[in-house]
């Protein structure tokens, strides 16, 4: 039997329903969460609703919980539902309303935690790496929604990933309005040259990547140089390494982009010693549910 948290209560999941009115579903006027657990250990929680609740004040959305409330009752669902290792989606949406797109006529925050058995990235993709393409689509620009918000709004991550799979790969690339990388539809981007790793800073428009945090602490604690800093497609075409990271696809190589060969098109060392590092860290960084 899988359980569902639904606004106040447990329900089944057939009994797991919102309503047309909702707003989340009518206008994606909402915020949600990806995260994960790893044998038991829900890896950074606190990272995850601090950026939640953070989504959420940006758009004045009231969460009809306190934070530590809300962890509990993610925590609880993980344990209601016996599961080790999960993939965890938490919803707020703006919640019921008329039908006109005014959220003051909304009269509570819907509120949703599924916790389901993990679909895996399908295993050879890390040993081959995966192929991008950059798309027209870039990412939306601060002042028309923030990137840093992760709203229900992902249009414009879903008109890439239509993109992408137009182009017959998995993922894509997309560029700021100045051209600069942002970031990839669902993921956080890292390219290694001379062995130096750099990633997007925050003002170029991505989300702030939980997996992309865990990254930078844990090259730093191996001595790796690593930077926030702006690139290119140029740059991204001539790197030794590429590599996606996000809390589906952890750590991922990228090994063509745009036709071009990335260093030997194969996943590279820096990568591969990151991906270990941070198998490594998911089961001891985070809460645990069954204590
Ligand atoms: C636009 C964007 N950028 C980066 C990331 C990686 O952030 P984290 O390291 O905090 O996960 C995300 C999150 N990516 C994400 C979230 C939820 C579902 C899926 C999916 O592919 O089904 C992907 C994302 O949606």
């Amino acid at each position: 039997e899988q359980w569902i948290f639904l606004n106040n209560r447990f329900v089944k999941k057939d009994e797991a329903v919102v309503s047309v009115y909702d707003h989340g579903f009518l206008y994606g006027d909402g915020v949600f969460e990806g995260i994960r657990m790893y044998s038991g250990n829900v890896f950074r929680l606190d990272d995850h609703m601090k950026r939640l609740y953070e989504s959420a004040h940006s758009i004045m959305l009231h969460i009809p919980f306190e934070k530590e409330e809300l962890t509990e009752l993610v925590v609880e669902t993980c344990r209601k539902n016996q599961l080790q290792d999960a993939y965890i989606r938490l919803v707020i949406s703006r919640g019921v309303g008329d039908l006109g797109l005014n959220p003051y006529t909304c009269k509570g925050a819907g509120v949703i935690i599924i916790a389901e058995p993990l679909a895996l990235f399908p295993k050879q993709l890390y040993e081959t790496g995966i192929e991008v393409v950059t798309v027209p689509s870039r990412r939306n620009r601060a002042d028309v929604l923030s990137p840093k918000v992760k709203s229900l709004n992902y249009l414009n991550n879903i008109l890439v990933k239509i993109e992408a799979s137009l182009a017959g790969v998995n993922e894509a690339l997309m560029l700021n309005d100045q051209g600069y990388v942002a970031e990839a539809s669902g993921e956080n981007i890292f390219i290694v040259k001379d062995g130096i790793i750099k990633t997007p800073p925050g003002y170029i428009g991505a989300l702030e990547g939980i997996t992309r945090n865990a990254i930078i602490e844990l090259a730093k604690k191996a001595q790796l140089d690593i930077r926030e800093d702006v690139f290119t497609r140029h740059d991204v075409y001539t790197a030794d390494e590429v590599f996606l990271t996000g809390t589906a696809a952890e750590v991922i190589a990228v090994v063509k982009v745009d036709g071009r060969k990335i260093g030997n098109g194969k996943p590279g060392e820096v990568t591969n010693q990151l991906l270990t590092l941070f198998r490594e860290a998911v089961s001891v960084d985070g809460t645990k549910v069954y204590v």
